[in-house]
């Protein structure tokens, strides 16, 4: 691990390496749209950063990019300027040294002066004297006191209190309650706020590796035997408690098995065990890029086949490569699922996993929660309408549409079901609670909501709709 007392060192000594690979990163994610992720994996490998290195370096980028309309807040209190007048390339600098100092064990002096280091080699040494000084205002006062400095009081208003607190846009703070105040699962009255403040707390907490064996290809069981635990409800599923590289598995290496959420698992069986009469052969995914949830309908559906849609080349190859160890005559299509070209009534089982906002999954995606806007929100509801309306026209009557979204958002959920419904005669939503056997805290239906800080897994949502033959 380098050396981070910064002691014994002269004044114009390099700056750590580490503390410069996470900056930057931040800095391709928040300058060029990268993703935390993918930006992250390459820059360790590319640095050969192993270890506790590489564990120090992922705190700084994920904690930094997580926190960082927290941390705006903070600083906006410390730099004479408004913040939107500050060079993106300083601010970042400056987000990364809050971090350290907030939320971090690094001891201050340590912090303050490793980031004038890294500043004097990314940004010049014009810009150290402002770093110095703004990252001593902000190691004044701790995290806490921070927020009380900052947020509205909870008693006055309890939200805008916790988008600060717990680092989360105001915006989507109240989706959130409005989907925990009267979605599916809703809290009981009064108790939504402290709900939700859960919800946000699970959201900066990075998921545990979730594992699906592919039915029919791999057991639990050689999950287990690999040092996974079974998870708690998919009959499929395994978690690996303490991380680690899922890839060193040979049955995910093989691509027996698979790296699924496990509420991901728990929709597309959902779909799977719902009860239809006659016909079971046929199965269509109508949004299946990447293809997790098609690999496992196309294990699940007997002696039948899936077909599986989806417009960018580039995701439909995904799901050829996640669909090539399950046997059976499965086909992908490079199409969009609103403009079927197969004849109406042809499936007995539709999924439609909408592109939505994403919202349910931000415990995966650090940067995520500052990079959607309710704009999205609302221009994707139109897809999501077309998509559902065509996944209803695409099942034979008496076979069942699964509407699921990664997202709790209401607009995105009850609101685009409700609208479908309400325009047509032909098709009506139906309990789909007794499809998630043994899964606690589901509310009163008809619909499911999964949340993280209930079920460990993301926020999926499912409406199980069925076909009648209409008027
Ligand atoms: C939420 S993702 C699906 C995830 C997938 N079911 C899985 O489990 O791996 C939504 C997918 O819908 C695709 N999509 C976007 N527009 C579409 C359209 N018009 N028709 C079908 N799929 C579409 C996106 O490219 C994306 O791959």
């Amino acid at each position: 691990m380098s050396d981070r007392s910064p002691r014994h060192r002269g004044p114009q000594r390099a700056p750590d390496r580490v503390r410069r690979v996470a900056y930057q990163v931040i800095r391709q994610v928040n300058a060029e749209g990268g993703y935390a992720n993918l930006a992250l994996n390459k820059a360790l490998r590319d640095s050969r950063l192993s270890g506790r290195d590489a564990a120090f370096c992922t705190e700084l980028v994920h904690g930094t990019l997580r926190w960082q309309g927290t941390y705006d807040a903070f600083l906006a209190r410390s730099v004479s300027r408004p913040l939107d007048e500050l060079d993106p390339e300083l601010l970042d600098m400056l987000r990364l040294g809050t971090h350290q100092l907030l939320n971090m064990r690094v001891d201050s002096y340590a912090a303050v002066s490793e980031m004038v280091s890294l500043t004097r080699a990314e940004l010049g040494q014009k810009r150290t004297g402002l770093v110095n000084a703004v990252l001593r205002k902000i190691s004044q006062r701790e995290m806490g006191q921070w927020i009380t400095t900052v947020a509205p009081r909870w008693e006055d208003d309890p939200l805008g209190h916790l988008a600060i607190a717990e680092a989360h846009p105001r915006w989507v703070v109240e989706s959130f309650d409005r989907a925990l105040s009267d979605g599916p699962g809703a809290a009981p009255p009064g108790e939504a706020v402290n709900e939700l403040e859960r919800l946000l707390v699970a959201d900066n907490e990075p998921p545990r590796v979730s594992l699906v064996a592919r039915p029919g290809l791999a057991e639990v069981d050689e999950l287990v035997a690999a040092g996974a635990s079974p998870a708690r409800w998919s009959p499929f599923g395994a978690v690996l408690e303490g991380g680690g590289d899922p890839g060193r598995i040979g049955a995910v290496a093989a691509g027996r098995a698979g790296v699924q959420d496990e509420g991901s698992q728990l929709v597309a069986i959902a779909l799977a065990s719902a009860k239809v009469d006659g016909d079971d052969a046929d199965w269509l995914d109508l949004c299946a890029g990447p293809g997790g949830k098609s690999a496992l309908l196309a294990s699940l559906v007997k002696d039948g086949r899936l077909t599986a849609v989806e417009p960018l080349k580039h995701r439909a190859e995904l799901v050829r490569q996640n669909l090539r160890t399950v046997p059976g005559d499965h086909k992908v299509l490079v199409g969009d699922g609103t403009k079927p070209t197969w004849p109406a009534g042809s499936f007995d089982r539709v999924l439609a996993d909408v592109p939505c906002s994403g919202l349910g999954a931000l415990r995966r995606r650090p940067e995520a929660r500052w990079r959607r806007t309710p704009k999205d929100v609302e221009e994707l509801r139109p897809l999501q309408e077309a998509l559902l309306e065509s996944a209803i026209s695409s099942v034979r009557p008496g076979g069942v549409v699964a509407y699921v979204t990664c997202s709790p958002h209401p607009d995105e959920t009850r609101a685009v079901v409700d609208a479908v419904l309400d325009r047509r005669d032909d098709a009506s939503l139906e309990d789909a609670r007794a499809l998630f056997p043994g899964v606690p805290d589901l509310g009163d239906g008809p619909d499911v909501q999964l949340w993280p800080h209930l079920h460990g897994t993301d926020a999926m949502y499912l409406a199980l709709i069925r076909r009648s033959a209409g008027t």
